[in-house]
């Protein structure tokens, strides 16, 4: 049983990571919102979990360093500072970074890898996300991780070949380009599309998240993983073996 503390804990992942916490058998050891104590949540846990925002990873980094604990970051919306910053802490602790922390999501990036290495560049890429109306940033984590799996798979630079935003008058498509668009509103708790669009035939695939009991049993996982792990940057794939 590992004593786990949240970071976020009165938002919607912070509540459903309360329940996944009771159910797996491990201890709630407190919870931190904007303003608390995040130096002594640490202190009193033996992993960290933080669904909260992008303003908050620096102090939460620390506080997982002063206790000696690791942290596992599920926020998204990060910028180039911020991994940055996850990079440095991993050098200390335990750290693992998602855009999302489900074992389908996980799974679906090694096949959207695998597609985009074997399909060539005349095949486009284009990734679609829906959630909630209450989400503050796009595209999703998910979408830039997906995003991610497809450049890694063709062997090109992400940041040098996404196209997003397109509005009015755009131009033609780039070839090579990952295309990126989100939507919001009702409560969506997440849903991605990675379509491959060809000549004359479309690859679409997908995954549909039902509710946040998913992000959350596999944040449990991570944490408890995390614990007794050398100090480094891991990733979902290393908690599920995949
Ligand atoms: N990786 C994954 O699998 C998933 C990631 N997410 C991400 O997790 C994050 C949270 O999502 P969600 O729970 O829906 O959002 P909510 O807005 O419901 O919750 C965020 C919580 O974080 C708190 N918070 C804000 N600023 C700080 C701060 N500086 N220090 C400590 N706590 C703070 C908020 O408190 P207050 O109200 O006081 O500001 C609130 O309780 C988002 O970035 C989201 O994209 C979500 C689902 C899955
Ligand atoms: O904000 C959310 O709700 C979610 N955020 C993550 C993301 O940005 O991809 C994961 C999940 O899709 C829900």
């Amino acid at each position: 049983m590992a004593k786990i503390g949240i970071i976020g804990s009165e938002g919607r992942m912070g509540h459903a990571l309360a329940q996944a916490i009771a159910a797996a058998g491990h201890e709630l050891s407190g919870g931190v919102d904007k303003g608390g104590d995040v130096a002594g949540l640490a202190d009193r846990s033996d992993a960290l979990v933080d669904f909260s925002a992008p303003s908050a990873l620096e102090s939460n980094l620390h506080a997982a360093i002063g206790a000696g604990i690791p942290i596992l970051v599920g926020t998204t919306g990060l910028e180039e500072r911020h991994f940055a910053a996850i990079d440095g802490a991993a050098r200390a602790v335990p750290v693992l970074q998602t855009g999302n922390t489900s074992l389908g999501v996980t799974l679906l990036a090694h096949l959207v890898q695998q597609a985009a290495s074997r399909l060539g560049n005349e095949w486009d890429i284009e990734i679609v996300e829906m959630h909630h109306r209450m989400k503050v940033d796009a595209p999703s984590g998910t979408a830039k991780l997906l995003g991610e799996a497809a450049a890694r798979g063709r062997g090109i630079d992400l940041a040098a070949q996404s196209e997003s935003g397109r509005d009015g008058h755009t131009g033609a498509r780039a070839k090579g380009a990952i295309g990126f668009a989100a939507l919001r509103g009702g409560t969506v708790a997440g849903e991605h599309s990675v379509i491959l669009a060809g000549e004359d035939e479309r690859i679409i695939l997908s995954h549909s998240a039902e509710n946040r009991s998913i992000f959350a049993r596999g944040a449990v996982r991570g944490a408890s993983w995390l614990i007794g792990q050398p100090p480094a940057r891991y990733r979902m794939e290393d908690v599920l073996g995949l």
